[in-house]
């Protein structure tokens, strides 16, 4: 009952013209909305590229980060106001690699978790562990954490429409995919919180994606684990072959 949803990250990688040839490869292939969620998250400077060619096709889009506050003086930032006057579904916020090398801390990624939804669009909540928290079996414990400061203050309705992408930090990149059992074992997590948090309705209806190396090669193991509701692809989301493999893993 719950939309998969597979989101390629392009991260700091793609120009407008690579963008807007990305889209036409793939805007014909892609599966209907009900049936598959298909999403690109592009760096600001490729959204109006993304929007322009993804107009009438099932590419929904996000932005990578936005900034907490609608309008003001805070240079360089990105106003969530205006994402969704340009038309973007989703944001992406609380990815480790913005926490770990931009000190966004969680209190940061509440704020914007609030600031999304009061602009009318939709987070997608990035957590994980580092190796090193792993190798002290404190995962579970840190995760839970992670998504408990996130979603401070928000209500049952706005948990059950949002995305939370589970990143263990040491899968991504990398090459070393959590196994589709580790994996699972945490998306579970994710999801005993939100029903701690809120209850097992908000808990059934939350989409949670597994994010760090997944290929075509492993997207449909992963897919199948019952806690697991989507993707959150970095490098495979790359290259438009690769990307309708992932979004079509049910094919
Ligand atoms: O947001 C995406 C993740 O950071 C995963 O990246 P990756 O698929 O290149 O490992």
């Amino acid at each position: 009952m719950r939309t998969p949803i597979i989101a390629g990250n392009w991260k700091m990688n793609m120009n407008p013209e690579q963008t807007a040839e990305f889209v036409k490869a793939v805007k014909n292939d892609l599966p209907e909305t009900t049936e598959v969620e298909s999403v690109i998250a592009a760096p600001a400077v490729d959204l109006p590229a993304l929007l322009e060619n993804a107009k009438g096709s099932n590419l929904k889009v996000a932005a990578e980060n936005c900034y907490f506050e609608d309008d003001g003086a805070f240079t360089g930032e990105t106003s969530p106001k205006v994402l969704k006057e340009m038309g973007v579904d989703y944001v992406v916020i609380g990815h480790s690699e913005r926490r770990g090398y931009f000190h966004e801390t969680d209190e940061d990624i509440n704020k914007k978790a609030h600031a999304i939804f009061k602009n009318g669009l939709l987070p997608i909540i990035c957590c994980g562990e580092s190796l090193e928290t792993r190798e002290a079996n404190k995962a579970k414990d840190w995760v839970e954490g992670q998504v408990t400061a996130a979603l401070k203050g928000l209500t049952g309705e706005q948990v059950s429409s949002l995305v939370i992408a589970y990143e263990p930090i040491w899968a991504i990149g990398t090459g070393k995919t959590a196994s589709a059992d580790q994996a699972e074992d945490i998306c579970a997590v994710v999801r005993k919180t939100v029903a701690k948090l809120y209850d097992e309705t908000v808990a059934d209806k939350v989409r949670i994606q597994y994010g760090g190396s997944v290929k075509p090669a492993n997207v449909k193991e992963l897919m199948a684990k019952k806690n697991i509701d989507g993707g959150l692809v970095g490098g495979a989301s790359l290259v438009p072959e690769s990307y309708l493999q992932l979004v079509n893993f049910n094919k």
